[in-house]
């Protein structure tokens, strides 16, 4: 019987292999044609199997066109046509926009350094003498950046774990600011004051010194820095050659003018710490860098202009979206008086009126906690993390991710997404309180990045806000110059309120 089929098996296979010959030999061009129909059609099926899904674009600009005024608002939107994970174009840069927590912690948290790259654009490589890998934010995930960032945790380490310093510091700040603000007998826009303090905050922190907020050069180091930040905000000019033909040498030359008057002044203070320095009587972190060096096998990574930059990038980063926040944060207690009156009231049972605020009461705060982090939600200052550059060849959620893809995380999606909050669009302190009203933070939940390229300065961060908003909220109240106060944002780098108007009362 298996003989019988053996033969059977044979034969019908030689017929197959005879027509088959004779299909070739005589219709050669039909079969050349058949084979790449089949190709094409097989390329175009995986191709759009992995290829994550997105609108089509231009070609040239690509989708220049979605990159406009609230850009964070229309890509969010596009979320709902082609799914968590989309790509986009602006020159021959291809992009993913990452909208979902699966996809955002599959990418961050379970990829490890796959995601860590910056991109190599001209706007970073013009705000460091020789380049972006000058910087912290631009850098890629090298050595050097590795060394950078472990000097920032263990400084700040210190520093956080020493609370009666960091709220003596910060507290001289706050009760400086709250005396500005009663000063005018007008409604006041809180922003610059606030701008102005949380710089000194920054400055005492770093260098130990503060500058007066009334005196010109507190503007100048303003100026400064919001002209760096703007030149790293995203921007389509940065990827469409088109466009990049349009930015001005006068600016470049103008962005480096005044940075490397900053470095001047920056050295100065270096070298005062040198000629003062004690190391077991650290006093700001040029002291904690100082030791670092002295004490590391490091030494030969970091140069002058290395310190010097990290300085600055620090100055630069702790102050901008704190003041901002904090901006919002007097706006939503404006806007929503009775909000207002119970964070007081939490505060008042909590807090002796003799004292200001201190980190010890942070546990027995939850109202006053949920009322920052929604605040922070809603505002969401960063809408996106600062664009990733993918450094290997990566599957995310199904999708194919090729190396050298500029990956944009959607924090502004993630913290107004129906699937994670009801009604996101409403301020509601609430919904991070549980049954109990303790605070309960959940994963989506995401301000500050996550995984390797996570915010250096959240400790610091967290720890500012909450001293600045107990300290103003135990002294005063804010009323809306109109009612009902409606807070409008705005997007340079950071999405902010529109300037607003309040009244300041004392309690
Ligand atoms: C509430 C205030 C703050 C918010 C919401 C915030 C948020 C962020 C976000 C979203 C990133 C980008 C993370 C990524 O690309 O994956 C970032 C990066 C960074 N932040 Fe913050 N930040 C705040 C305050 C601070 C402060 C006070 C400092 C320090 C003084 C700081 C230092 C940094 C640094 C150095 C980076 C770059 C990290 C890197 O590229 O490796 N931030 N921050």
């Amino acid at each position: 019987m298996e003989c019988l089929m053996n033969i059977l098996h044979f034969s019908i296979f030689e017929d197959l292999m005879t027509c088959t010959k004779i299909f070739l030999w005589k219709y050669p061009r039909a079969i050349a044609l058949i084979t790449i129909i089949a190709s094409i059609g097989v390329l175009l099926k995986t191709r759009s199997r992995k290829q994550p899904p997105g609108p089509w674009g231009w070609p040239f600009i690509g989708h220049l066109k979605y990159f406009k005024d609230k850009y964070y608002i229309g890509l969010f939107r596009l979320k709902d046509r082609y799914g968590d994970v989309y790509k986009l174009r602006l020159g021959s840069q291809e992009f993913i926009v990452v909208c979902s927590l699966e996809s955002i912690l599959e990418a961050l948290v379970g990829s490890g350094k796959a995601y860590c790259g910056r991109p190599d654009i001209l706007s970073y490589n013009i705000l460091y003498k020789g380049g972006r890998q000058r910087g912290v934010d631009t850098a890629d995930f090298h050595e050097m950046l590795k060394i950078k960032r472990s000097f920032i945790d263990a400084s700040f380490d210190a520093y956080c774990s020493n609370i009666e310093t960091i709220e003596d510091k910060i507290t001289i700040e706050v009760l400086e600011v709250m005396d500005c603000f009663l000063e005018k007998s007008e409604p006041i826009d809180p922003f610059f004051m606030l701008e102005a303090s949380c710089l000194n905050i920054t400055m005492m922190l770093v260098f130990g010194e503060r500058l007066d907020p009334r005196k010109k050069i507190t503007s100048d180091l303003l100026t400064i820095f919001h002209e760096r930040s703007l030149l790293k905000a995203f921007t389509p000019d940065d990827y469409i050659p088109l466009l990049k033909a349009f930015k001005t040498d006068d600016h470049v030359d103008y962005i480096k003018a005044i940075t490397s008057r900053q470095i001047e002044n920056q050295s100065k203070l270096i070298n005062l710490h040198k000629d003062t320095y004690d190391p077991s009587k650290l006093r700001d972190m040029v002291d904690h860098l100082l030791l670092f060096i002295e004490c590391g096998q490091d030494l030969s990574l970091l140069n002058k202009d290395d310190m010097d930059y990290l300085l600055l990038d620090l100055v630069n980063y702790g102050y901008e979206a704190i003041s901002v926040l904090v901006t919002w944060l007097i706006g939503y207690m404006a806007a929503n008086p009775n909000i207002q009156v119970k964070v007081q009231e939490e505060i008042d049972s909590v807090v002796e009126r003799d004292r200001p605020p201190s980190l010890r009461d942070h546990p027995f705060l939850p109202y006053t906690t949920a009322v920052i982090l929604e605040t922070q939600r809603m505002a969401s200052v960063f809408p996106f993390l600062i664009p990733h550059v993918v450094t290997e060849n990566r599957i995310l959620q199904g999708y194919s991710i090729k190396t050298g893809t500029t990956v944009l995380f959607h924090i502004w999606s993630l913290h107004h997404d129906t699937r994670y909050w009801k009604n996101p669009m409403k301020f509601n302190p609430n919904r991070f309180l549980n049954e109990d009203k303790d605070l309960e933070i959940p994963d989506y939940y995401m301000p500050y990045g996550a995984g390797l390229r996570q915010c250096a300065g959240e400790s610091l961060a967290e720890i500012e806000l909450f001293l600045f908003f107990t300290t103003i909220m135990q002294q005063l109240t804010f009323t809306a110059e109109q009612s009902p106060l409606i807070l409008e944002p705005e997007f340079d780098f950071l999405i902010r309120p529109k300037p607003f108007r309040v009244s300041v009362t004392e309690r």
